[in-house]
């Protein structure tokens, strides 16, 4: 560890030594209390010390096979240490925030395995559609890898589209199995992670008919290579769909059935049952069976703070010891973070970073207890859930692939090196735009939630906690420039939109248009108006979870942390000036944004709206300090990190 902390860098040291806050005590914080942190080391520093995880040379200079097979040999021994780590008198929700804080679990190593999906996808949607009998009997094998596993949905004619999907299962009453087939080229499973060569099994979501009627789309466990030999299974074609922008360690593969039969005890039947004599029973909700994909777009949330923390902490680094240009004559070039520009493009990267963290862990809540209430078959908040997974899991991956460019952007010609791993974590983060659930089709499903939620209020409803700002029908006489004032602008703004499309809706019916055709010609506003609720969520949690989880921190500590919530609430502020300077349907502003910039003053200067958008010099050590110092990764892990002293950035 020494060694580790050796400092490699005056202009990082200089930076460490100004830091005013507690590093352990924020830390700690992040990590959910000392002994977290304590335990998040020893799991870092004992991936860390494992030479075999040090590729012999740079993976970029292999072949696709020996990336895909270096990447397999660090699996194995990931799995090996990792599962040696693994800390029973974990909570399962303590053992998810380790991880997401862990720079070597999801982030550096699993993220790029092919045994990505085993642990992402396969394991839960067992847990969530297996019955009793199956969990017992599949979850063990799968926790202690006796078989490697994905999640089979997306064909290569439909993603998005689950209710098209085409690989067929027809139950056989009189053997008592199901025969799977893949009718056509697009009925081809294609995308699933580790499918290619790697998992020998799979849940496949396959079209079901049973005494000659559609039963939906149902869950299959299915073995698809032989445990000995690796090969496929009679009926089963497999293979790589090739290369990719990223994860190209993935192993991503395509999956066609031709006649291959399987026991009927193979359909996951948790939701919905096949009984032997083909009697379909189906789930009390179709949508349960959707079930893993929530699980996954909540822990995206996570993946995002994580990823986009780890490229925030690249940047933020490489502009504490880059020295360029030399703007005031006779004086040594500056370090490039003492430019403003180059803070405007790096701290609002930290304050997402930890307003996505602070939202997955808030949504991760609200998953387990909705999760709690459907195993008892109350399935009242399911609506909710999925609408806000939707929309966070889309607004968060949008943004964060726009800051991880931006992060390498910031970083000149050494940002576009792959040494810097800048183009890496790009690849990897842009493309939680479209897995899981491509981000339009997910903003337009919390649309739907909105619009009924619009109509609910109108009806004098009640309507989910999340929409409740929805009926708040008071007027914002003037502009509070204040934290809860612009979330509250963005509350109006949200209303306005969903009202606004609730009136184009109509129109478009009035004028003799389907339902449907009103619904495509209004999608571009419903996605905007699903944003807007994603805005406010993330402001709202954000500013609401510091309020309370923050009581027991010192001063310094607090300070800091409030110091995010309102860079994130002003940038975000500024970013849709247009919004919220615009009169919504349901509030009209008689002051405009740039008096927020003017009530700001202890943050921003008194000329251009764009310079108000930038955090005055005087702040700079304060948020680069944040991640300098370690906040966002423990300075244990990335030593060389720098601690930058806050100056005292007033509050409003
Ligand atoms: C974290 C690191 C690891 C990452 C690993 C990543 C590897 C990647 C894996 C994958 O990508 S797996 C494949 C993912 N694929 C998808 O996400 C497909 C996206 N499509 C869908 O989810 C659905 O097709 C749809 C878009 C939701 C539409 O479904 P459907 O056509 O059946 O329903 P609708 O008619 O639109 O809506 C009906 C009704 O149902 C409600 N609903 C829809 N989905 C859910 C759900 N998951 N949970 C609860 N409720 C749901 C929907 O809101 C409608 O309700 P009402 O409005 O009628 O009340
Ligand atoms: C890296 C990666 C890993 C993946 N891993 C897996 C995996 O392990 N298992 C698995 O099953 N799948 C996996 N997928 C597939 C992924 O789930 C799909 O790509 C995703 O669901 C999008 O579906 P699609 O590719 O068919 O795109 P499409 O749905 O065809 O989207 C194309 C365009 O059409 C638009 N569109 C589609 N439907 C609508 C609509 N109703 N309204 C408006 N616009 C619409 C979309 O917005 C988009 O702009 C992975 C994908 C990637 C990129």
């Amino acid at each position: 560890m020494d060694a580790v902390n050796k400092v490699i860098n005056e202009d990082l040291q200089k930076e460490r030594d100004k830091c005013k806050f507690n590093v352990a005590e924020l830390t700690a914080f992040l990590d959910g209390g000392d002994k977290f942190t304590q335990k998040r080391r020893e799991k870092e520093n004992r991936v860390f010390s494992i030479q075999g995880l040090r590729d012999a040379v740079p993976d970029e200079y292999m072949s696709h096979k020996e990336r895909y097979e270096n990447a397999v040999r660090k699996a194995v021994i990931m799995h090996q240490t990792l599962g040696t780590l693994e800390d029973k008198t974990l909570t399962e929700y303590e053992t998810a925030r380790l991880a997401l804080r862990a720079t070597t679990s999801s982030a550096i190593f699993k993220e790029n395995s092919p045994l990505m999906l085993h642990y992402s996808m396969f394991a839960n949607v067992i847990e969530g559609q297996g019955d009793e009998k199956q969990r017992e009997y599949w979850l063990k094998k799968i926790n202690n890898m006796e078989i490697i596993g994905t999640y089979a949905q997306t064909e290569l004619g439909h993603g998005t589209f689950i209710r098209g999907l085409e690989t067929t299962a027809e139950y056989d009453p009189k053997t008592e199995e199901f025969v799977l087939n893949s009718p056509k080229l697009t009925a081809y499973k294609w995308w699933p992670g580790g499918l290619a060569h790697t998992a020998n099994h799979c849940v496949v979501m396959a079209h079901t008919y049973s005494q000659g009627k559609s039963c939906g789309i149902q869950p299959f466990m299915v073995q698809i290579r032989d445990l000995e030999t690796n090969m496929p299974m009679k009926g089963v074609k497999l293979g790589e769909i090739g290369a990719k922008l990223g994860f190209n360690t993935v192993n991503n593969g395509f999956l066609g059935f031709e006649n291959h039969r399987i026991p009927r005890d193979r359909m996951l039947m948790k939701n919905s049952q096949i009984l032997k004599d083909g009697t379909f029973i189906s789930s009390p909700n179709s949508k349960l069976t959707y079930g893993t994909m929530v699980y996954i777009r909540v822990s995206i949330l996570g993946t995002m703070a994580n990823t986009l923390g780890r490229a925030v902490t690249i940047a933020t680094r490489y502009a504490a010891v880059r020295r360029q240009s030399q703007p005031k004559p006779n004086e040594p070039e500056p370090q490039i973070l003492d430019y403003v520009t180059q803070q405007h493009k790096l701290f609002i990267g930290i304050a997402s970073s930890h307003a996505y963290y602070i939202s997955c862990f808030w949504l991760w809540t609200l998953y387990h207890r909705v999760t709690k209430e459907l195993a008892v078959g109350n399935m009242d908040n399911l609506a909710e859930l999925h609408a806000l997974a939707c929309c966070l899991k889309a607004t968060t991956s949008a943004d964060a692939a726009v800051l991880v460019e931006r992060c390498r952007l910031a970083c000149g010609g050494h940002g576009y090196m792959l040494s810097s791993n800048l183009p890496q974590i790009y690849a990897n983060v842009t493309a939680a735009n479209t897995y899981e659930g491509e981000n339009t089709v997910m903003l337009l499903q919390t649309a739907r939630a909105l619009v009924k939620a619009g109509m609910q209020v109108a009806q004098g409803q009640k309507v989910s906690p999340s929409m409740a700002y929805l009926a708040d029908q008071s007027k914002m006489a003037k502009w509070d420039s204040s934290v809860d004032g612009i979330v509250k602008g963005f509350q109006k703004v949200a209303a306005g939109k969903v009202a606004a499309c609730l009136a184009s809706l109509q129109r478009h019916t009035n004028n003799g248009q389907s339902a449907e055709d009103a619904w495509n010609l209004t999608s571009v506003q419903l996605v905007a108006a699903s944003e807007a609720h994603a805005r406010v969520i993330l402001l709202s949690v954000f500013k609401s979870e510091m309020d309370v989880q923050t009581l027991t921190l010192s001063g310094e500590t607090r300070t800091v942390l409030f110091q995010l919530v309102q860079l994130y609430t002003i940038y975000w502020a500024l970013e849709k000036v247009g919004d919220l300077l615009l009169p919504t349907t349901t509030t009209t502003y008689s002051v405009s944004i740039c008096d927020t910039a003017m009530r700001c003053d202890g943050w921003m200067d008194e000329t251009s709206l764009f310079e108000k958008s930038t955090i005055q010099t005087s702040a700079r050590t304060g948020i680069a300090g944040l991640v300098l110092s370690g906040l966002v990764y423990d300075s244990a892990v990335y030593p060389e990190l720098v601690h930058q002293s806050l100056t005292s950035w007033p509050l409003q």
